[in-house]
């Protein structure tokens, strides 16, 4: 078996795409991840780009151990120099220099002849060397060049001192059985070949890209150029994830090639590239998408349940996804919902209590897209609890400000009776939240706190979520709350989760008496 080089250009292409963008900073912590990751080559920009570059590169050189940092350069001696100095930091570097080698972009993009390009090629080698002793060379458009210069130009390259040659499908134009056979070909008409590494780089204008690098690794290639969930020009590169998943689990298929990348921290690379370019992955995106361990319909989750592996061909917590998904919804079977109930603690309801929910759940799955755990809660509830002690709010009152220790005073009726409770706290709600417990006698813990306006303008509605941990039990109760006043949509939400969390324990406590 040999080894699959992952060379990751989030930072170089991927930037490229127009939103995606990173400050220096942004790039470091990045490339920190990547070296986590355990890509082997880390492309993190073209230094002679702008200073942002240049210095994001040399911020990477300093700070990655275990990878190498590489910057891209035109065959030009001013980008390498550039290049070269901006790596100064790092002995594991690499130069990656490029030029067209297609008819069209010889003519009308760089105005040069073939044998012109050539010799700037090999000049550009060469003097990238003075730099380092790993450089690695780009035909730029090589999928549309003609065969025999493509092959002329690597040829010339690698006897330069090229030990990696890199095959671009820049715009995205090949298909994979044509791709993996100019890589054939490659191997089979350049002859000191074997004296370099072939790369591949593919663009995924037409959804091939991911199809086309696998296509050439079956033919040779022993270098994927990649990106974190496929980001790039245009519509992008190959997806690093999706390239590394494919070699890990068709291992039967790709019988030659082995990567080293640390699969458990692909969805941690995907998320942290999400919140630095506040762009997120389709719901439906290999791997890291949200519904790529979800399911949803009755058929799949039974399977799922009796044996995982009868609908997902790799498991979730090895990619670094906490738990594949059963989603609950109007697809959804029994199986699902008998087990879904057993996971919320309610493992004493008879067959036909079950059966009973069902069907009422299936009529609220029809209205909602999802039906979430605390819908579930409200419906055993409703049907079987006889909790008729719902705490109630009577009066609020906040003094907040910054020059007050923040104050609240509830009144709530609990149990046929009047409370009042005043605490302080470290904000508005804080207190008000610290009142309460006081009034209803419970200590609890705010684990999730969200307000959203269901509404526009300043005297929009208010709806604050929460999720609370009372008493330190097992399971979390949540609640909802909505008003033109946020403290008081906190203080109804809390009051509610406090309700549901009465309600559940009151039933089950019910149930063991009844010994049922
Ligand atoms: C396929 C790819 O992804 S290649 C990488 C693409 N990435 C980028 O372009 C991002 C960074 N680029 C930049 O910041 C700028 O384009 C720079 C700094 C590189 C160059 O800027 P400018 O000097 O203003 O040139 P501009 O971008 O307008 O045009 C490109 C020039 O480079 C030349 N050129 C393009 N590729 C190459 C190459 N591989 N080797 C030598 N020259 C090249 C073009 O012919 C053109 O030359 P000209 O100015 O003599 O006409
Ligand atoms: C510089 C090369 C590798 C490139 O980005 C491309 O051809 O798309």
């Amino acid at each position: 078996m040999e080894k699959l080089i992952i060379f990751d250009t989030t930072l170089r292409d991927g930037e490229q795409a127009p939103g995606f963008s990173m400050t220096v900073e942004e790039k470091v912590k990045m490339a920190l991840q990547l070296e986590k990751l355990g890509v082997d080559v880390i492309e993190a920009g073209f230094a002679a780009a702008s200073e942002g570059d240049f210095e994001a590169i040399k911020r990477v050189a300093q700070e990655v151990k275990n990878a190498k940092v590489c910057s891209l350069a035109r065959a030009l001696e001013s980008d390498i120099e550039k290049a070269g100095e901006a790596l100064s930091p790092t002995e594991n570097r690499r130069i990656h220099t490029f030029i067209a080698t297609s008819p069209i972009h010889m003519q009308y993009k760089l105005r040069m002849k073939p044998k012109e390009v050539l010799e700037r090629a090999v000049k550009a080698i060469k003097y990238a060397l003075k730099f380092t002793d790993d450089v690695e060379f780009s035909a730029e458009d090589a999928f549309r060049s003609e065969r025999e210069f493509l092959y002329r130009v690597f040829e010339a390259v690698i006897d330069a001192g090229a030990k990696t040659i890199n095959v671009p499908d820049t715009v995205g134009y090949a298909i994979p059985e044509e791709f993996g056979k100019l890589i054939a070909d490659i191997k089979n008409n350049v002859p000191n070949i074997d004296k370099a590494v072939i790369s591949v780089h593919c663009h995924n204008d037409l959804g091939l890209a991911v199809a086309n690098s696998l296509s050439a690794v079956k033919n040779g290639a022993r270098q994927v150029h990649a990106t974190i969930n496929g980001i790039g020009e245009r519509a992008g590169n190959a997806a690093l994830e999706e390239v590394v998943m494919a070699i890990k689990v068709r291992h039967d298929y790709f019988k030659d090639v082995y990567t080293t990348i640390n699969t458990k921290e692909i969805y941690k690379t995907s998320r942290l590239l999400c919140r630095i370019t506040g762009s997120f992955v389709q719901p439906n995106k290999a791997i890291v998408g949200d519904n790529a361990f979800a399911h949803e319909a009755g058929i799949h989750q039974h399977g799922i349940l009796a044996h995982r592996e009868t609908y997902e061909i790799m498991r979730a917590e090895d990619v670094g996804v906490p738990k594949s998904k059963i989603v609950l919804g109007k697809h959804s079977g029994r199986h699902a919902f008998k087990a879904r109930l057993e996971e919320l603690g309610y493992t004493t309801l008879s067959e036909s209590e079950i059966d009973t929910l069902f069907q009422k759940f299936k009529k609220l799955a029809d209205k909602k897209k999802e039906v979430f755990d605390e819908d579930i809660e409200a419906l055993i509830l409703e049907e079987f609890s006889e909790f008729d002690q719902e705490a109630k709010l009577k009066y609020f009152h906040v003094i907040s400000g910054d020059n007050v220790i923040p104050t609240a005073t509830v009144r709530i009726e609990k149990e046929g009776q009047e409370v009042i409770s005043t605490a302080c706290g470290d904000g508005p709600i804080d207190c008000a939240f610290n009142a309460l417990e006081k009034a209803l006698n419970i200590k609890g813990k705010l684990m999730d706190y969200t307000i959203r306006s269901l509404s526009s303008g300043k005297d929009a509605m208010g709806e604050v979520r929460v999720i609370v941990r009372f008493e330190d039990s097992e399971h979390i109760a949540s609640g909802k709350g909505t008003s033109t006043d946020i403290i008081e949509a906190s203080i109804k939400a809390y009051i509610d989760a406090y309700n549901k969390y009465m309600a559940r324990k009151s039933f089950l406590t019910r149930q063991i008496n009844e010994g049922v």
